[in-house]
């Protein structure tokens, strides 16, 4: 049997046992995250036509707002995107910071969680429209959409559960901020739309490409064609909800972010070798091809089979004989 070319490429990349050994000298889980990131790849490359430095400078130049990131000792980080003047709208120098928080996680080796909200009790409105103007020519415009999928997609690779807190509205690229999570969590009130229709756009930052996995292609069809305004009942009915919160009762926000860190603590509580190990295979799952995917799993296992974690639980179910 001839094979194609590509599967013979699949053979050679997994390759039984090289990976594997290369891997096994890798300690830190932080590292193995970026084995990972190597393997998968980034989405766009000065190879590839990506100019990220001048994009980069000409985001810099375009200010206002922040993006902050506070790192707990729980191992849970909140991220905060900080425009309440513009209704957290993103400033291009906002998408660098971003762009720089995300390298911050993806160095944290002793995270496990990550909770991305807005200031003020709303989410984001998506690209700042005076931002939008200064960089409206398809050049710009073009490199701006490659930085921001690029942030977006290692955002949700990280070795790290995350939420969308949404409360408020989340607003065309905020919309599409809220697909690069693992999850969404909905306030009362809250509203995921993605109006580029109005706008006279499509998604950019790869949010349609995430919607249609997450929703299917149909729901993904109205919500774009429609420009649905998607509050928490449809999101759950829908799948783009993963659960509705009681809400603050003061609008402070505080109670939200409470009772996100206490829903996401179902899911990361343990040792965060092993919870980023359970995202870095279910990453390897949604985007490799099956048999790189089943070679990456080996490999993810061979990093906690006879871990401390796993001698732990070992001697102490030994007792129960
Ligand atoms: C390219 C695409 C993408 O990136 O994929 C996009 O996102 S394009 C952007 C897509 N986003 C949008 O079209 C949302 C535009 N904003 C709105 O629809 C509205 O502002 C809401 C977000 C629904 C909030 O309405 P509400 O009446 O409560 O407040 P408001 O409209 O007075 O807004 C409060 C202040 O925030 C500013 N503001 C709100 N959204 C903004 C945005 N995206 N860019 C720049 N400024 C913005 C308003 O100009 C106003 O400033 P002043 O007090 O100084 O007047």
């Amino acid at each position: 049997m001839v094979l194609s070319a590509a599967s013979q490429h699949l053979l050679r990349v997994s390759r039984p046992g090289a990976w594997g050994q290369h891997l096994l000298k890798v300690s830190r889980p932080g590292a193995w995250g970026q084995h990972l990131l190597r393997r998968i790849g980034s989405v766009y490359t000065t190879a590839k036509g990506f100019q990220e430095k001048e994009i980069r400078e000409k985001l810099q130049a375009l200010p206002g707002g922040s993006i902050d990131l506070v790192k707990q000792e729980s191992g849970i980080a909140v991220l905060t995107v900080n425009n309440p003047a513009r209704m957290n709208a993103f400033s291009g120098s906002m998408m660098v910071e971003l762009e720089e928080r995300v390298s911050q996680l993806e160095e944290w080796t002793e995270g496990k969680g990550l909770i991305i909200q807005g200031a003020a009790g709303t989410f984001c409105s998506g690209s700042d429209l005076n931002a939008v103007r200064a960089i409206s020519n398809p050049q710009d415009g073009m490199m701006m959409c490659m930085f921001m999928q690029n942030a977006l997609t290692r955002l949700l690779r990280l070795p790290l559960l995350s939420v969308a807190l949404v409360e408020g509205s989340a607003l065309g690229g905020g919309a599409e901020l809220t697909t690069a999570c693992d999850f969404r969590l909905m306030a009362p009130g809250g509203v995921i739309q993605f109006v580029h229709k109005h706008m006279g756009l499509v998604p950019g930052w790869g949010g349609a490409a995430r919607l249609v996995r997450i929703v299917g292609g149909q729901n993904a069809l109205k919500m774009l064609g429609g420009a649905l305004k998607v509050d928490p009942e449809m999101g759950l009915q829908i799948g783009l909800a993963d659960g509705v919160l009681e809400g603050s009762l003061d609008g402070s926000g505080a109670n939200a972010l409470l009772e996100a860190e206490q829903w996401l603590g179902r899911y990361t509580t343990g040792p965060a070798p092993v919870i980023r190990a359970i995202k870095n295979v279910v990453v390897s799952g949604r985007e490799l091809p099956l048999e790189v995917a089943l070679s990456t799993e080996r490999d993810v296992f061979g990093t906690v089979w006879g871990g401390p974690a796993n001698l732990q639980a070992l001697a102490s179910k030994a007792k129960h004989k």
